[in-house]
């Protein structure tokens, strides 16, 4: 997925006006089909129920997993999360597509150094998008087009007019399902059970990390390697707003090869279940045992780091999907403090498991403080070790920023293994010097 952001990148022979002008007319022109309010369509779910409404985005049919997320904005980063990937995404706020969707490859949407994108990769992710009622018209001024017409030009389906309170609530009771989304002619005929594709026998981060290796921001003073197993924008933006460089790596990449060049490395978050991740597990569980820098994984890096330190991921009912999932830190470690709450971003299925006793030099970082379940791993301070992972988002888009200053621990962290080797560190550490109000202001 990442190499295809690379590829859309702008020509520098360009001015802006014109890549501007160029971009409007790319979404101008692949607008396919008008909003046709009489086109029907159904959401059949596996449990046995089905929900008729209208079709809107591309006429088309698909299979997916029917999940649901309680945010109340941000649908346009949501659909471009790929650790979405073949997922129906159920909004629980009704009144989806106000604000339409913004140009994602304008150039003065785009931090400087940081990827070819304003939204989380460079198209639609998830499977299509299940609405109370979504919005014909928008207002917004950075919007180009309408939800509808953004879903249609990625051959995505969005259905509108069902009760997403009625969809929820079986998503909650029998767990996250498998599902059609049928569009047009023949609806409302049910596929039979053997039908329905389940995503979690596939290995989806193969199919969304980047086939090649790139720098963003080359510059950068500490050099950071990412493991990309289906990683959102905005985790390349907050590594790089803050001063590092990040080389990316595909999600089953040795680093033990070339891990004398870095500074630090991170693990992204990605797309299905963990257990098809074990070959990162393993070559990690190496790096951890034989590398003493700072790692840091978020969401699928977590559940990796939790595998090569020895725990087990389980299946969770419907998961955590939205952005007010309150988590206790059990720890302190840089800004975090323990016995605080914090207000997270989140979207995963997976979860690991709270083991008694727990591995050997590592402990738990933080607990949801709605389920219990592990929301954080780390190395113990006796162990030597300075690894970190999160299950929830702290780079956000779309949800609070309680938790961003994760990135600025992590990279300090780094920083300093560097003035021990005789890096000079700016005084008062580059984590802190770097970052401005006015940057927090921003969203970043
Ligand atoms: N956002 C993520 O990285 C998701 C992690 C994993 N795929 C899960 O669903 O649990």
């Amino acid at each position: 997925m990442l190499s295809l952001l690379r590829q859309t990148a702008a020509p520098a022979a360009l001015g802006r006006s014109a890549l501007r002008a160029r971009s409007l007319a790319t979404v101008a022109s692949k607008s396919l089909n008008p909003f046709n309010p009489n086109l029907p369509a159904t959401l059949h779910l596996k449990t046995g129920e089905s929900f008729t409404g209208r079709s809107f985005g591309a006429p088309v049919s698909r299979f997916g997993e029917s999940v649901f997320s309680t945010s109340i904005t941000s649908y346009t980063e949501s659909m471009t999360d790929p650790s979405y990937r073949s997922q129906f995404l159920v909004f629980t706020t009704p009144l989806i597509g106000n604000y339409g969707v913004p140009d994602n490859f304008a150039p003065e949407n785009l931090v400087p150094n940081g990827p070819p994108v304003m939204l989380e990769s460079n198209g639609i992710q998830c499977a299509g998008v299940v609405v109370a009622d979504v919005a014909e018209r928008y207002s917004h001024y950075q919007a180009v087009e309408s939800l509808h017409e953004w879903c249609d030009r990625h051959g995505i389906p969005g259905i509108t007019g069902v009760d997403t309170r009625a969809i929820t609530t079986l998503l909650r009771t029998n767990g996250s399902t498998l599902s059609k989304l049928a569009v047009g002619d023949g609806h409302e005929a049910r596929p039979a059970d053997s039908e329905y594709w389940d995503p979690s026998t596939e290995n989806l981060v193969d199919q969304v990390s980047t086939r090649e290796v790139y720098t963003l921001n080359p510059d950068g003073d500490v050099k950071i390697a990412l493991l990309d197993f289906g990683a959102k924008a905005n985790i390349l933006r907050s590594l790089t707003r803050r001063g590092a460089s990040v080389t990316v790596f595909p999600w089953n990449y040795d680093f033990n090869k070339v891990r004398d060049e870095f500074d630090g490395l991170f693990l992204s978050n990605g797309p299905g279940d963990p257990k098809h991740c074990m070959e990162a597990a393993h070559n990690l569980r190496k790096t951890i045992d034989e590398w003493d820098k700072p790692i840091f994984g978020i969401c699928m890096g977590h559940q990796v780091i939790g595998l090569a330190a020895g725990l087990e991921a389980y299946r969770m009912r419907f998961g955590n999907r939205g952005h007010n999932q309150p988590v206790l830190a059990l720890a302190s470690s840089g800004n975090i403090k323990a016995g605080r709450v914090y207000v997270t971003s989140q979207n995963h299925q997976y979860a690991l498991e709270l083991q008694e006793p727990f591995p050997q030099g590592y402990e738990p970082f933080f607990l949801n403080a709605n389920d219990a379940s592990v929301e954080g791993v780390k190395s113990t301070q006796e162990s030597g070790k300075r690894v970190w992972g999160v299950q929830f988002h702290p780079e956000s888009a779309g949800g609070p920023l309680d938790t961003i200053h994760m990135f600025s621990d992590f990279l300090h962290s780094c920083r300093s293994t560097m003035k021990n080797s005789g890096v000079a560190l700016p005084a008062g550490g580059m984590a802190k010097a770097s970052i401005k109000l006015t940057d927090f202001e921003a969203g970043l």
